[in-house]
């Protein structure tokens, strides 16, 4: 993790040939203003849509002839000898998504250090989600009608682009990745829709965009988050700011009858297990990770914001992260035929 235990600390010290990206030189809001230029720019865009193949079915090296992209983006064997993508930025910093539920489960500053937590139980055999990183939760965040978290984190992803941007000293590597519907989402879910991620690092920030578009004949309603579990130095340093004067559903008395309450606190700590759910969250929340750096989260689209610490319920591990995630729960999207939602996320990690 980006702690400054190692004598040096990643995100601080950057080697010259990477320029300070925004937020360390410049003022929070300022960064948050940049966040919503990201893919509009002109990119070398390899852009082969896979029609009707499953991501199953292709060889990861099929995958890399087809979308690999040298020295920034690379389709190779992940943990369980699942498809994973590499993204690698020009200034160090690193991001591994796997298809099999399009999560992104690793994110490294130059320094190398991680940022993300994944648990140490998470299985990477397909029999279950995996278990950190940033999983989807989609078309439910739950509890509700279908599986925890709907079924978004337990589908393979197909690759639809890879791009790398050609402007020599900004080169922001990015990988899109599709679901459509099929017999098994209809099964849960009876509508027909196709949901397009991209990931993207730009700088050493991690960026995300999810588009869900409403490919049928009948509007739907859909509640989703990213789940994203970060790497903390201990839970009870851990803080969270930019919630004060919130709203929250607190779930951890009975999830599925969450009690209202406000947020009186400029700064979230935790004692216990904390599972909330802060709705109308503004569109940047800071976790602290308690070794002098932070993680500033900036979002558009997605309203709400929940912060979860399942505490000693996970013995093993429950010190080591704390999930904040960017979701979209109070008020369900409504997405008319032909219309589409969208939610922007972009991390970075910045010094306190
Ligand atoms: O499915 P996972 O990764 O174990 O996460 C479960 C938790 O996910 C959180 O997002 C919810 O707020 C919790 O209520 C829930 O327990």
């Amino acid at each position: 993790m980006f702690v400054p235990l190692r004598g040096s600390v990643g995100h601080a010290t950057r080697p010259s040939a990477c320029p300070p990206s925004p937020l360390q030189n410049c003022a929070r809001n300022r960064w948050a203003q940049r966040a919503p230029q990201r893919l509009e720019r002109t990119f070398s865009r390899r852009s082969i849509v896979l029609h009707s193949a499953a991501v199953a079915e292709q060889s990861i090296s099929t995958l890399q002839e087809k979308y690999g992209i040298a020295d920034h983006v690379e389709i190779t064997q992940g943990e369980g000898g699942l498809p994973k993508v590499v993204l690698k930025h020009a200034c160090g910093s690193k991001a591994e998504i796997y298809l099999f539920g399009g999560v992104v489960t690793s994110w490294t500053q130059p320094s190398g250090d991680e940022v993300l937590f994944v648990r140490p139980d998470a299985k990477f055999d397909m029999s279950k989600p995996i278990s950190g990183g940033i999983p989807h939760c989609f078309p439910q965040f739950g509890p509700g009608a279908m599986q925890q978290h709907g079924f978004a984190r337990n589908l393979d992803w197909e690759i639809s682009t890879s791009s790398a941007d050609l402007q020599p000293d900004d080169k922001d590597p990015s990988v899109e990745l599709t679901i459509t519907d099929n017999d098994y989402t209809r099964s849960m879910w009876p509508h027909a829709f196709k949901a397009v991620y991209t990931v993207t690092l730009h700088g050493e920030q991690l960026r995300t965009d999810l588009h869900v578009h409403n490919t049928g004949d009948q509007p739907f309603d859909f509640t989703a988050a990213l789940h994203t579990y970060i790497e903390v130095l201990d839970i009870e340093v851990a803080k969270v700011r930019g919630l004060q004067g919130l709203t929250f559903l607190d779930k951890v008395p009975n999830p599925n009858e969450p009690v209202r309450g406000e947020e009186k606190r400029d700064v979230v700590e935790f004692k216990g297990p904390v599972d909330s759910v802060y709705l109308k969250a503004k569109d940047y929340v800071e976790l602290d990770v308690g070794t002098g750096a932070a993680v500033a989260i900036s979002s558009s689209g997605w309203e709400d914001v929940v912060v979860w610490s399942p505490w000693t319920d996970m013995p093993d591990c429950y010190k080591k992260f704390c999930c904040v995630e960017n979701a979209k729960f109070g008020e369900a999207a409504t997405v008319e035929p032909g219309q589409s939602w969208r939610g922007t996320q972009d991390l970075a990690v910045i010094d306190l």
